[in-house]
């Protein structure tokens, strides 16, 4: 069903968004999830194709500087757990204690409360943005989607009592045969936003359709899951697999580093969704094993990632030169918590007359993580790390083993980091591009039992994966780019569920400090007052081209389509242009980041370039820059390790 004008209200004056903590019982803007409004006073005016919809019980209030306060964090009703991890840690070049407060107020929810552990109040504040024409309402409830009984019965199974922020909107329009470019911060659902629809749509064209229609040993799937890492499409798969139960719909994975054989042979059995990595999908339609004529839903997890860099070239051979139906014919869904303006320039090809979602601003941390970012040179990283894995294990974490989670940048540095732990008493085990995927997945498994309480990683491990119990993450070395970062702190604070996230910056790591400090104002975190000085005294000398958003005092917070350049473009589309904050062309390419001399430790990227693999079908070198594009910083990366 799509709204009309009719629906909205257009009276309501746009007011600052007004974080939970500070809001009274006074209630402004909208009272329930039911209303509807443009916020920005151009659709005051007549009809535009923005809408702003308030998630919970206050509604939205609309931000006019898209900045929430940097005042404290209390989230009174909750239990605190001061000295979880405590402020007992030796702090190198910060104050000591800098955000114990807010150490004290976060709240802990325990796997057993409600909603299978979801606490949706963390939530409920999320304002969601929603640009495109003829956008379906938001639904409250699973039961208002019209699913299948079989997935509604599954859901049930899953404890997803209810569906949070981004759910809530994107299903509705995905149900409804939308296109969607869907933005939500780290462990909010974003999974079950793009599977149900597509189970649910697999299950009702059965009446129409043969199943996963096998032809010559060929298998034709209805739909196709892509995601960029080995571990995340097996993620998605079990995921996907606990959605379908016992409703017919066949669901296979594909993906690098395994034995293609096992693939294919469960592939042979037939399947209606087909979650892979993109080199393994390219080898198995090489093969004549799969095709992707039939193909009706297209959903690419981590869809700013699988369209940066590296991926891209092959995504594009997969969508546009592999039999694949085009836009418009088919249903392009793509989810992540990042979505620069470059990439959803680049996105747009993928998709036919789509819907821009965002819950919460593109590219934010989720504000149940609390960030500390500590001041720690290379040389004393070691020696503090243990220090904070000392003060973690006296501190106690509720009876249950801790995760800690810590990010490296190389992949030589992951084997010695965990090497060293171990040695110093802490069972650590190391996951990265160079690791045969037996061991990847072992690690990994230890590590999400707690056998091996401590996981040093690479980037490889950034994205997507959903661990309980990881209550600390740690960037051991920062990444370059400000996106990375939100992926990495993002796999603890999931699922309404309060995390911490140290960092240990650097010199090196000056040309982060801007973005950085954004960041950490936009989630309401303390920002050290040395790193504002690092953030003011010396410029941004490069920074990826992500990062500097935040140093030009503007949040890439909106839909493409209508930050101000491409206004022009995208006339027909909207009659409107968008009157709101949040304007960021990604007009400043210049990455120079990407040439410095950089020590060792950092040597590698957040690419994890030397995991390429021996292959060199999973090796693409991002096109040349040219002056017209603006790629020049581009040239010559390679992205592997990944898929
Ligand atoms: N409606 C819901 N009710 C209860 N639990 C949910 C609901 N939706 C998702 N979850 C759970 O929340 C966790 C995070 O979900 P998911 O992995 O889909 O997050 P995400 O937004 O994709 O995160 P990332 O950006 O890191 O990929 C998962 O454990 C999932 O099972």
């Amino acid at each position: 069903m799509a709204w009309s004008n009719a629906d909205i209200d257009f009276t309501q004056k746009q007011n600052r968004y007004v974080p939970p903590q500070h809001r009274s019982n006074t209630i402004s803007g909208f009272n329930n999830a039911n209303s509807y409004a443009f916020c920005n006073e151009s659709a005051q005016s007549g009809f535009s194709p923005f809408a702003r919809f308030g998630t919970g019980r206050h509604g939205w209030a609309g931000p006019s500087s898209g900045h929430f306060s940097t005042a404290g964090r209390g989230r009174g009703r909750h239990r605190g757990r001061g000295g979880r991890f405590g402020c007992q840690e030796r702090v190198i070049g910060s104050s000591p204690c800098p955000n114990r407060d807010a150490v004290d107020e976060l709240e802990v929810i325990e796997e057993d409360s409600n909603f299978g552990g979801i606490n949706f109040d963390a939530y409920e504040d999320i304002p969601v943005e929603a640009s495109g024409s003829d956008i379906s309402p938001p639904v409250n409830t699973f039961a208002e989607l019209d699913l299948d009984e079989g997935l509604n019965k599954n859901i049930r199974r899953c404890k997803y009592v209810k569906p949070t922020p981004i759910q809530r909107h994107a299903m509705p329009n995905a149900v409804a045969g939308r296109d969607l470019m869907a933005c939500a911060q780290t462990g909010s659902g974003k999974t079950a936003a793009f599977c149900f629809p597509i189970i649910s749509g697999i299950l009702k064209s059965r009446l129409s359709l043969p199943s996963a229609a096998c032809g010559g040993g060929i298998v034709y799937p209805s739909a196709l899951i892509l995601s960029p890492t080995r571990e995340l499409s097996c993620q998605i798969h079990d995921e996907t697999k606990k959605f379908a139960y016992q409703t017919g719909v066949k669901v296979a994975v594909a993906y690098g580093g395994a034995p293609i054989v096992n693939q294919l042979r469960s592939l042979e059995r037939g399947v209606d969704i087909l979650v892979a990595t993109p080199g393994r999908l390219v080898d198995i339609i090489k093969r004549e094993r799969v095709s992707l004529r039939r193909i009706k839903y297209l959903a690419l997890d981590e869809a700013d990632r699988m369209l940066d860099m590296g991926f891209e070239p092959q995504i594009r051979k997969i969508v546009e030169q592999m039999d694949m139906p085009p836009p418009g014919v088919r249903q392009t869904l793509l989810f992540s918590a990042t979505f620069p303006n470059d990439i959803q320039k680049l996105a747009s090809d993928f998709l036919s007359n789509y819907i821009f979602l965002a819950a919460g601003r593109v590219g934010s941390s989720s504000e149940l993580i609390m960030q500390k970012v500590e001041l720690v040179q290379d040389i004393d990283k070691r020696n503090h790390l243990l220090d904070l894995l000392h003060s973690q294990r006296a501190n106690g974490a509720h009876g249950k083993q801790a995760l800690t989670l810590v990010f490296v940048a190389t992949k030589k540095g992951a084997d010695a980091l965990q090497f060293w732990l171990s040695n110093k008493g802490f069972p650590a085990i190391a996951i990265h591009g160079d690791k045969v995927q037996l061991e990847r997945e072992r690690a990994l498994k230890s590590f999400k039992t707690g056998a091996t309480p401590v996981l040093v990683a690479t980037d490889v491990a950034s994205r997507g994966l959903d661990i309980p119990h990881v209550s600390h993450v740690i960037n051991f070395d920062l990444p370059k780019d400000i996106d990375d970062y939100v992926h990495r702190i993002g796999r603890t604070g999931r699922a309404g569920k309060s995390g911490l996230a140290t960092a240990f910056f650097s010199d090196y790591n000056t040309p982060l400090a801007k973005a950085l400090v954004g960041l950490l104002q936009e989630a309401n975190q303390e920002v050290p007052s040395w790193l504002s000085q690092y953030a003011e005294t010396l410029p941004s000398v490069g920074g990826s081209r992500r990062s500097q958003r935040y140093s030009r005092g503007k949040y890439v917070g909106h839909d493409f389509r209508f930050t101000e350049p491409e206004v022009e473009k995208y006339k027909d589309f909207s009659t409107e242009s968008y009157s709101d904050t949040c304007y960021d062309m990604a007009n400043s390419y210049n990455d120079s980041s990407l040439s410095h001399d950089i020590p060792d430790t950092s040597l590698a990227s957040s690419y994890d370039y030397a995991g390429a693999t021996a292959n060199a079908d999973y090796q693409y070198q991002y096109r040349a820059g040219n002056a017209e594009d603006g790629l020049n910083g581009y040239a010559s990366v390679v992205a592997t390790g990944w898929d």
